[in-house]
């Protein structure tokens, strides 16, 4: 170490590190103020529809909130904002717009949200994107939390439902998980935890949306899957846990899962009913002897 190094005046230099420089390119906008805060929707190449409606690019779910509220979109190298005729007129920087151009830190006002408008790369864009992505993740396993999983499932329940498409829920809980805990330890079950979570998203494909919902608790909402599909996916996955080797403190510790499975009906077109079923179906998986799957019809 040079005398530099020990200089308690002297500047060190930082290099810029790469997670800084690999925030979001395009433009954005960012929830900063109320319901879905630190939500954000890129403007790429077509038009952004901020709205409480399900199915907006960007879904404020707020009663203040017009179902279409506003667009964005890109013109060259600017961006503009129209209002979609909302309840509540769309305010930039507290002046109403019918439409108009947006500049770097407009604030764009949806009745009770206020957004962000980022027109490029920024620290502060990836400042918001951090605090997002802690919002909606869970820190030991990466996957989506339980709040923000119910979000997503309330949004493609709607889709589903509109489309008259299928949707299966599963439910995913590891079997005699206390005894691990209990011998080796919590640090350790937290690794058996990460290695699962690991397995879950290898075998989800991209429109699957994967989650932890409570401790030793998984589920992944599978859209456009009939029950075969989402039967064969979780035989899958249960087997492959089966047949993983979780190294604890040295020792192969074999674990299994229970799936419970329910698919969105009649009786079923809400995220609580539709949980319950997938809830009975793991209740049962369980009572028959875990390690396997079962469904609720
Ligand atoms: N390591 C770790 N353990 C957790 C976490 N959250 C919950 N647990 C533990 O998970 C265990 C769940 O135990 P039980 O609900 O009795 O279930 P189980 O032993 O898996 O038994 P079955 O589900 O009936 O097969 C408890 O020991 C909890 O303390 C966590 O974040 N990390």
């Amino acid at each position: 170490m040079s005398q530099r190094d020990n200089d308690p005046i002297t500047t060190q230099f930082t290099a810029v590190s790469a997670p800084l420089l690999n925030g979001p390119r395009s433009a954005c906008v960012i929830v900063i103020h109320g319901e879905s805060l630190g939500k954000r929707a890129d403007i790429e190449d077509t038009p952004v529809i901020i709205g409480r409606s399900e199915e907006a690019d960007l879904h404020i779910p707020n009663k203040s909130v017009s179902r279409q509220h506003c667009e964005i979109w890109r013109v060259g190298d600017s961006y503009r904002l129209r209002d979609l005729k909302a309840t509540n007129r769309t305010r930039v920087n507290d002046e109403p717009v019918t439409e108009g151009e947006l500049a770097d830190g407009d604030h764009i006002t949806l009745g009770e949200s206020v957004l962000k408008f980022i027109s490029h790369s920024s620290v502060e864009a990836r400042y918001h994107e951090e605090v997002y992505q802690l919002a909606t993740h869970d820190a030991l396993t990466e996957l989506y939390n339980r709040r923000h999983f119910i979000d997503l499932v309330d949004k493609e329940i709607a889709r589903a439902v509109r489309h008259r498409r299928s949707l299966v829920m599963c439910i995913i809980d590891v079997d005699h998980f206390k005894p691990i805990n209990d011998k080796y330890g919590h640090i350790a079950g937290d690794g058996v935890l990460r290695q699962i979570a690991g397995l879950i998203s290898s075998f989800v494909r991209g429109e699957d949306v994967a989650a932890r919902i409570g401790g030793e608790e998984f589920a992944v909402l599978l859209p456009e899957s009939d029950l075969d599909a989402a039967l064969a996916f979780s035989e899958r996955l249960r087997e492959a846990v089966e047949l993983t080797d979780f190294v604890i403190n040295g020792e192969v510790q074999r674990m299994t899962i229970s799936i419970g499975l329910a698919a969105i009906s009649d009786a079923r077109r809400e995220r609580v009913p539709l949980m319950h079923a997938a809830d009975v179906a793991l209740y049962r998986a369980k009572g028959e002897g875990r390690n396997r799957v079962c469904v609720e019809s």
